[in-house]
């Protein structure tokens, strides 16, 4: 198992865990003094009180969870959000409220789920022309909805 670094820059933070032995992601928690209430259409930046290290070549990706998204219109609207390896500052959790209703969150609510995944960085090679294929240009449904 990789290991990766994580500082709990508020001490009230509640560490990340996989819900299930086999889930994707772990939960992350909101780490609020006082509730806060994301009106609706509104959008809120919610602290998680961690900072984490990621080993070179992996990155978090941060992601709605399906219960919040169906039951309260709850949902990250830059999903999935990027956790840079690079990055040392504090996680922060991007909600919007997509319902009519205004939704509250509470100190240790968990409202995103964060995949570690490995990416990698590639080298960029400017050509006159691609290799065909038997799909070609065609895109955007041209093989029927
Ligand atoms: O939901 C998010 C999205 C990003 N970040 C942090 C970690 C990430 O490494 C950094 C930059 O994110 P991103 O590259 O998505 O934002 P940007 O708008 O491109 O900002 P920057 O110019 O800082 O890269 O912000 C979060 O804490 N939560
Ligand atoms: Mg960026």
């Amino acid at each position: 198992m990789i290991k990766v670094h994580i500082v709990r820059v508020n001490r009230k933070a509640v560490l990340p865990r996989y819900a299930t032995r086999h889930a994707a992601g772990m939960d992350l928690a909101a780490c609020l003094d006082e509730p806060l209430v994301l009106q609706p259409s509104g959008v809120v930046l919610v602290p998680t009180g961690l900072a984490i290290e990621l080993p070179e070549g992996f990155e978090a990706q941060l992601r709605p969870r399906s219960g919040l998204a169906l039951k309260h219109g709850i949902t990250l609207p830059n999903a999935p959000a990027t956790i840079d390896a690079d990055y040392r500052g504090e996680v922060k959790v991007i909600l919007a409220n997509l319902s009519q209703d205004p939704f509250e969150v509470n100190h240790g609510d968990r409202i995103a789920q964060m995949v570690i995944a490995r990416y990698e960085h590639v080298r960029l090679e400017e050509v006159e022309e691609l290799g065909a294929t038997e799909r070609g240009s065609g895109g955007f449904g041209h093989t029927g909805v």
